[in-house]
């Protein structure tokens, strides 16, 4: 039963407590509340006493009891931490802070009237402040700073003013301009944000891990920093990619902020540049590597378990070729993990294909696909579009041999001079004469998709462009790099030189480009597209391990959101200001398949799974510090 908590009934709560404290009291507060702050106080802090006792670190992401849904555990947190915060404090933690949203009695009762200009303002009326800040900035990487320093200050208005603008503020925090941010975060950098653990300090992860003030985190984004984006190498600087993706979390995947932990794995660079750079914030050192590396990983894993649980979600993202693939083989059965840009870009490239068949009018196994790069992204997805092609009933050598791959020695072919193949690549190698150049390999290959992911600007030359519009009515040509920098070609240049015919996607976003009078809206082919969906549905369901056929789902359900008019303004994946709701259809769609196959581990199994998901997605509203306002479950 809900309760109103009136100043009557904290009264009561009060007569109960002994006054044994020796405290000072204060003069009884103005306003409608009774109560001083000496009752206030007590209150408070016998509130904290409680919840330290009756909440207990949740043991999956949501528990039944005290951390039945996000808001009751998020009313509960603010409790606890209000009790302990108070005056300035309040207004130094991003978590409580309301800044001129605070009422007049908020401000009395906590301490921090004074504090704050007088004038009281609504969420919606800050948002305007922040919009107009955010436009006057003079460049994207002041946008950025400005908006981690809103985030550092005051935690919901900033998801509220990321959630009510996604297309504008995402390509600020996430890809390009965090691309940027990464590279000059010796500059950037404000404040900490996560958790940096140092090689150095082998053998005290755990212990590190729990001086996060954090209790109950179930989604932790961890990189070392040797891939980011196409930028290569930035080490410790690469802090800014979980911090980005973990906004996404919350803002597109409704997963709260206090249950996000971006993670940054130091183990030196080997980026030169870095060593001498006199701002650099990390470990200026060749990168350790072997089984001190391993060991090291194995030691955080470990850590996160024995601190958050078997069901905290691990998502590696932006490490080096070499380690992604065997830690995902290594991690993928035994923890919560995957890889997000094997995995999860797989979804996505694969979603978007799935959405371009309709244009195209073709069957996915009537494609010859070539894949510009053979690395994390492009062999996730080639291996996802084969195992697609074998769910439609095709052997698994005749999927393959639909796939091509040219990586930065040429076409993978069978006993290839050059050599450089390696496992993953292996099964997609071809009988075929080793070919070098993207042109010739396009002219001899005739492929209906070209799909590039390999960071090297401009490889979709004007002549790849237009043999792809030669050989094919709707040619498929996605351009996945990221940042913008990296892109294989704009959307400008496969519009105009495929005449509008192609079928375009891109990592980054592009601009809507006019050709001949018509507008093409080109999709943005990026992994945040399925990373908080497929987050939110495996955390709320309790999903232990993230099956391939969890993205093939996921890509399969994200096909299906895009509709006939985005496809007839050219986009393959529904508009960014959609993301949100997209996110929570995949979620919603997981939960079905999950519980389906017996994936699922939270029982009972909800009736209705959408309002199920729903319930956990975190509200970017404030929460009430008036005690008349609290309510709660008896
Ligand atoms: N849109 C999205 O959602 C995502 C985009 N990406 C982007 O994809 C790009 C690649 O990432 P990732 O796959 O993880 O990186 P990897 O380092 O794993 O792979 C890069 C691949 O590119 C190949 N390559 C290098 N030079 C050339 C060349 N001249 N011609 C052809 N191939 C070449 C490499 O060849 P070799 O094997 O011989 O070294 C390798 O196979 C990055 O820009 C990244 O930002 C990544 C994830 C998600
Ligand atoms: C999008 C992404 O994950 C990448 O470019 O690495
Ligand atoms: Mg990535």
């Amino acid at each position: 039963m809900a309760m109103n908590l009136t100043t009557q009934s904290l009264r009561r709560i009060v007569a109960s407590f002994s006054p044994a404290r020796n405290r000072r009291m204060p003069a009884t507060l103005p306003l409608q509340t009774s109560l001083t702050f000496y009752e206030y106080d007590l209150i408070m802090s016998r509130l904290s006493n409680d919840l330290e006792r009756t909440v207990p670190a949740c043991a999956s992401f949501h528990t039944s009891g005290p951390c039945a849904s996000d808001r009751d555990d998020k009313a509960r947190k603010d409790l606890r931490s209000h009790a302990r915060v108070r005056g300035i404090d309040i207004l130094r933690n991003p978590r409580l802070n309301k800044g001129t949203a605070f009422t007049l009695k908020e401000r009395q009762l906590m301490g921090i009237h004074g504090l704050l200009p007088p004038v009281v303002r609504s969420l919606d009326e800050q948002m305007v402040r922040v919009m107009s800040n955010f436009t006057k900035r003079a460049t994207d990487l002041d946008r950025y700073i400005y908006l981690m320093s809103l985030q550092e200050r005051n935690e919901r208005l900033f998801y509220r003013v990321l959630t009510q603008n996604v297309e504008q503020m995402m390509p600020i925090v996430y890809t390009p301009t965090v691309g940027q941010a990464c590279q000059q975060y010796g500059v950037a950098f404000r404040r900490p944000r996560g958790l940096f653990i140092s090689i150095k300090d082998a053998g005290h992860v755990y212990e590190m891990i729990c001086n996060w003030p954090e209790r109950n985190v179930k989604a932790i984004v961890v990189t070392d920093g040797e891939r980011i984006l196409g930028l290569g190498d930035l080490g410790v600087y690469g802090m800014g990619i979980p911090v980005g993706k973990l906004s996404l979390y919350t803002a597109l995947g409704g997963i709260a902020p206090s249950k996000c932990l971006p993670v940054i794995l130091d183990v030196g660079t080997n980026n030169k540049k870095l060593h001498e750079d006199p701002l650099y914030i990390g470990m200026a050192k060749e990168r350790v590597t072997g089984e001190r590396y391993d060991a090291f990983i194995d030691e955080f894993m470990k850590a996160v378990v024995k601190r958050y649980g078997q069901g905290c979600l691990v998502q590696f993202e932006d490490f080096g070729n070499h380690n992604a693939f065997r830690l995902l083989e290594k991690y993928r059965h035994k923890y919560c993990t995957f890889n997000d840009d094997i995995q999860g870009t797989a979804a996505v490239a694969a979603a978007g294909v799935f959405a371009s068949l309709r244009i195209t009018g073709k069957k996915l196994v009537d494609n010859t696909f070539v894949f510009q790069g053979a690395g994390e992204a492009n062999i996730g997805i080639a291996e996802l579009l084969a195992l697609a092609m074998q769910e439609e009933g095709l052997p698994k050598e005749e999927a393959y041999k639909r796939i091509w791959m040219v990586d930065s020695r040429g076409l993978i072919v069978k006993d290839r001079p050059s050599g450089g193949i390696n496992q993953h690549k292996a099964p997609f190698a071809k009988e075929f004469k080793p070919l070098t150049s993207l042109e010739e390999i396009v002219n001899e290959l005739k492929p209906t998709a070209l799909i590039g992911a390999a960071a090297i600007p401009g490889a979709f030359t004007e002549n790849v462009l237009r043999s792809m519009g030669k050989f094919n009515e709707r040619p498929i040509i996605f351009a996945l790099s990221n940042p913008t920098s990296m892109s294989e070609c704009t959307a400008e240049q496969a519009y105009k030189l495929t005449e509008g015919r192609c079928v375009f996607a891109s990592g980054s976003p592009f601009p809507a480009c006019t050709l001949n009078g018509k507008t093409y809206y080109p999709g943005q082919g990026n992994n945040a597209y399925i990373f908080p969906g497929v987050a939110l549905g495996v955390l709320t369901c309790g999903v232990r391990h993230i099956e391939d056929k969890i993205f093939l789902h996921a890509a399969q359900s994200l096909a299906n959101l895009v509709t006939d008019a985005d496809l007839a303004e050219g986009r393959v994946y529904p508009p960014l200001s959609m993301i949100r709701e997209v996110s929570a259809r995949i979620a919603t769609d997981l939960a079905n398949y999950v519980y389906s196959k017996g994936m699922a581990s939270f029982y009972p199994e909800p009736e209705d799974k959408e309002e199920f998901i729903r319930s956990f997605v975190y509200d970017t509203s404030y929460e009430s510090f008036e005690p008349e306002t609290w309510e709660w479950e008896e």
